[in-house]
């Protein structure tokens, strides 16, 4: 077991680029939405380093990218829009799981950690992805972008995973791969474990000094 699970009793975990590589099917959506709104596609590489804010932030930083402008509210509206329905059609067909996620879930759902996931992403396309892995009942609870009036990197989200346990945050982990999940985990008072080959706007997720890092999430168990 890793040293920095010890004294641990809640582990919150991000999604995307930390559980699964969902950047195929995100790229598919934001380009068919693009597509849609008459605009220059981005393509994969592109929308990978753009994930890690949400899904109006992701359609906002597409748009700015088709046409080299900010966009205004009602562009930006329904972007935003088209971009659900797409994803809603397809949010896992080509999504994949990394290596040592399934393993590393496994045995801590078999210990006494209570398991918990906070994402940026929309909450209702949470439940259809881990579905799609047979890991919808490995969470106590979920919390996806939209879920409270603030998403990471506010603290908001964790200080509510913890307060639901009635669990101290300094008993919590944030696992994630992006500056932002370090953000939240620090401001809320959690200790933090970065994992490297996720989202991080093209930037080392080192830089944000994390408690820890691992190259798989197999390395905790
Ligand atoms: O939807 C996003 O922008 C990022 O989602 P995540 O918080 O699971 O990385
Ligand atoms: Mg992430």
């Amino acid at each position: 077991m890793h040293p920095i699970l010890n004294d641990i009793r809640l582990i919150s975990f991000d999604l995307d680029g930390t559980l699964v590589d969902s950047v195929p099917d995100l790229a598919v959506a934001v380009d068919a939405s693009l597509a849609e709104l008459g605009l220059p596609v981005a393509g994969e590489a592109r929308v990978r380093d753009w994930v890690g804010n949400g899904s109006l932030k992701l359609m906002e930083r597409a748009l700015t990218f088709a046409r080299h402008a900010s966009p205004d509210e009602v562009l930006l509206a329904r972007a935003h829009e088209a971009f659900l329905a797409h994803y809603g059609r397809d949010p896992g067909s080509r999504t994949r799981l990394y290596p040592g996620v399934r393993e590393a879930l496994d045995a801590l759902r078999d210990g006494d950690r209570i398991l918990t996931l906070v994402t940026n992403k929309p909450f209702a396309f949470i439940l259809p992805i881990l579905a799609q892995f047979g890991l919808e009942a490995h969470f106590a609870l979920c919390l996806g972008g939209d879920s409270l009036p603030q998403k990471k990197p506010y603290p908001a989200p964790l200080l509510h995973v913890a307060a639901q346990f009635g669990l101290p945050p300094s008993a919590c982990l944030m696992v994630g791969d992006s500056r932002h999940d370090v953000a939240a985990g620090q401001a809320a008072g959690f200790r933090t474990l970065a994992v490297p080959y996720g989202y991080n706007h093209g930037e080392p997720v080192h830089d944000s000094r994390p408690d820890a890092l691992v190259d798989s999430l197999a390395e905790l168990v």
